[in-house]
């Protein structure tokens, strides 16, 4: 039987959900955007079968409605179509990277009648919008449901059942508990990233050279500072609690570094270091990765051309990339150039093709 699902906010995740969403041919995909360029764009590039001008229109035969907005737009359109003429049986979900506030304000939808099942794929990336949308981008993922008590369990399945199309992995978890989760491996994780910038930028008030030194190391663990403001922002308000108590956390787990360079032996250093390593090595890949690329690194030398010439490898090998960038390390000798892959077969081709069909170096991270 078919099914009318409406999507609104259409940027990364609004985006992929509809692109994953129409792999079944028996979902009938509706878009809104406050944005009329993104939902002209999500019509065009067919991420949605159809723009919707008014959603309060589209929504009143929706089996489905999904908010992908950033958290604190999702709220106030939470309070407005509590006056909206829903279906009795729709179910109303989100993506938000958060879930207490959004979970109380379901309260109030229960209360009329309307069943909200808040929801948050744990995959994404520092991109933003419509263009970055991609079906596969659940795949392995965890995805968090985070249902009222009061919510039958019937409903909770018939959504499982309708995300069983991200190939993402379902679980479902109290909202309190999602927020504490994800303020230890995603939301305190920002505020550090978006600091160690902060610490580089003043840095560079008293001495400009260094940022030209900010190479893979300092990029790696500050990529996620090039998140999109408006939605960190937003997550930041609706979880501050829980980062607060992160916060202290670290100040301890500071205090503690601290304490290792000024009283503690070389042995203590090095454990800081391995016992650190050994817990980062262990950790599941797929599952609860966030955001995977497969990065390959090609010592280029340095004339016009060479990046052409690799590349121009890959497309006679219809090897597929996700990136490519320079890092210039060494000023005058060579670059390395980053070319990153969707998987990690892809990744080993390229390794392999570049290993049969030229002389350079490469190394994979
Ligand atoms: N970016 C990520 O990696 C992840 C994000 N999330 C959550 O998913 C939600 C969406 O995030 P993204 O897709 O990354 O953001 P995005 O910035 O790519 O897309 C958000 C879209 O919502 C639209 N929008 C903003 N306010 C609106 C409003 N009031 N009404 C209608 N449309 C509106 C924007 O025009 C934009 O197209 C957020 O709640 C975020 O916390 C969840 C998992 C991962
Ligand atoms: O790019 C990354 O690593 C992310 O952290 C993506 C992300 C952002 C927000 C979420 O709620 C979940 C995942």
């Amino acid at each position: 039987m078919s099914k009318k699902i409406v999507v609104i906010g259409l940027g990364l995740i609004g985006g992929s959900i509809a692109l994953a969403l129409q792999r079944s041919p028996e979902n009938r995909v509706f878009g809104y955007d406050a944005s009329a360029n993104t939902l002209q764009s999500a019509k065009v590039l067919g991420v949605i079968h159809e723009a919707a001008q008014d959603p309060e229109i589209e929504a009143k035969d929706a089996d489905v409605l999904i908010f992908a907005t950033p958290v604190n737009a999702t709220l106030e359109w939470m309070k407005k179509i509590q006056a909206w003429q829903l279906r009795e049986d729709v179910i109303v979900t989100d993506t938000g990277s958060t879930k207490q506030m959004i979970m109380d304000e379901a309260e109030l939808l229960q209360a009329r009648g309307i069943t909200f099942i808040g929801g948050h794929p744990m995959a994404g990336s520092h991109k933003s919008g419509v263009m970055a949308a991609k079906p596969i981008l659940f795949e392995n993922a965890y995805y968090m449901l985070t249902p009222l008590a009061s919510t039958s369990k019937e409903q909770v399945k018939n959504l499982e059942n309708l995300l069983k199309l991200t190939s993402a992995k379902i679980v479902v978890v109290p909202a309190e508990e999602h927020d504490h989760m994800t303020s230890v491996v995603s939301h305190f994780p920002h505020v550090v990233a978006a600091s160690l910038v902060h610490q580089l930028s003043k840095e560079n008030e008293t001495n400009g050279f260094t940022r030209r030194l900010a190479a893979g190391g300092f990029r790696d663990i500050t990529r996620i500072a090039s998140s999109n403001p408006t939605m960190w922002q937003d997550i930041t308000v609706q979880n501050k609690e829980q980062i607060q108590q992160q916060l202290s956390k670290w100040q301890q787990e500071m205090s503690r570094v601290q304490s290792i360079l000024t009283e503690g032996t070389d042995d203590d250093i090095f454990r800081f270091f391995s016992e650190a390593k050994s817990f980062r090595d262990d950790l599941p890949v797929s599952s609860g990765a966030i955001f995977t690329t497969y990065d390959l690194y090609i010592d280029v030398p340095d004339y016009p051309g060479s990046i052409a010439e690799i590349t121009g490898y890959f497309a006679e090998e219809k090897i597929s990339i996700t990136n490519i960038r320079i890092v210039e390390t060494r000023e005058d000798v060579f670059g390395i150039l980053v070319v990153s892959f969707q998987t990690n077969g892809d990744r080993q081709r390229a390794a392999e093709c570049i290993r049969s069909r030229s002389p350079y170096e490469f190394y994979i991270s």
